[in-house]
């Protein structure tokens, strides 16, 4: 059964956001991982908020859960390698002790994901050095992941230097198979190019990790006529779980069926837990998954 090489997570960022701390903050650990038991996931990734590797081991065993892995911020082009590899070794550190599968890198240089910036305009675009250093840099911290067990996906993110198609393709072309993979995020895909399955369809031999993310069409509409940031844009709402937006879900998951995919796929919906009630949404998720996605396939 193809499904048994699927592992299904939900990421923290429903209960708690690292990109605005204070939001969610009365969500402690104990009652994110008791959430996600209820909801029926088997495992999470590391939030800003989770406590070293001896606290987390027992509250993940206590509950029977796996971490999946965790967000590395990298600024390679603005910083210089230097500035880099101490932190990165570090958080693999971390994660080899929670027994994580993957780093998440993200080059954050000249980002617009936290800035008050139109995110549908304003995203940086890297020269031929910049693309040359980052590639180098990538392929580096790649082979240290490696050393420590972990896979380094590198996640396209709105905002970014690397958020199109077309910036993956060049990401991919210039990295080393062997040491950079692709974390394929449905919703900053369609949020950036309205298409989720071609790049899905051209990277599959470098994809190593998924977040399952969809959207409300109605306000990603919204959200770029009005030319909201990226921060104001989830807290309207832009995001949701897959089920519960415009992305179709059954052909994505059918082509990472059909192209044999290993790993974790991972629920990750950024909305205001305020007004998203965590749980609720957790659970919406679940069933979309068990009903429509599990059952065909
Ligand atoms: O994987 C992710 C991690 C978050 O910090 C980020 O802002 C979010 O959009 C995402 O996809
Ligand atoms: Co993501």
């Amino acid at each position: 059964m193809k499904n048994q090489d699927i592992l299904w997570g939900i990421a923290p960022i429903g209960w708690r956001n690292d990109d605005i701390p204070e939001i969610g903050a009365e969500n402690t650990l104990q009652h994110l991982l008791s959430d996600i038991v209820v909801a029926g996931f088997q495992g999470t990734e590391v939030g800003g908020f989770f406590p070293g590797p001896q606290a987390l081991n027992k509250e993940l065993g206590l509950r029977n859960l796996r971490v999946a892995g965790q967000w590395f911020s990298s600024f390679i082009i603005r910083d210089g390698m230097e500035h880099v590899r101490e932190r990165f070794h570090s958080q693999c550190r971390y994660l080899q002790e929670v027994h994580a599968d993957v780093i998440v890198v993200s080059e954050q240089t000249y980002s617009v994901q936290c800035l008050d910036k139109n995110v549908f305009t304003e995203k940086p675009h890297f020269s031929k050095e910049e693309w040359e250093s980052l590639c180098a840099g990538l392929e580096e911290l790649g082979q240290i992941a490696e050393s420590y067990g972990l896979k380094l996906v590198y996640h396209h993110h709105m905002g970014t230097g690397v958020q199109t198609a077309e910036e993956v393709d060049r990401l991919m072309t210039g990295t080393d198979p062997r040491y950079v993979h692709l974390l394929y995020d449905t919703g900053h895909m369609y949020v950036s190019d309205g298409d989720v399955l071609s790049l899905l369809h051209t990277h599959i031999d470098r994809i190593r990790h998924v977040h399952f993310k969809d959207v409300r069409s109605d306000v990603l509409d919204g959200c770029r006529k009005d030319g909201k940031s990226f921060l104001q844009s989830f807290l309207s709402g832009m995001f949701t779980v897959p089920g519960d937006g415009c992305i179709d879900f059954t052909g994505v998951y059918a082509a990472l069926l059909e192209y044999d995919y290993k790993g974790w796929i991972v629920v990750e919906a950024e909305q205001d837990p305020a007004v998203a009630h965590p749980l609720e949404y957790a659970l919406k998720a679940r069933h979309y998954i068990d009903e429509a996605l599990l059952v065909t396939s």
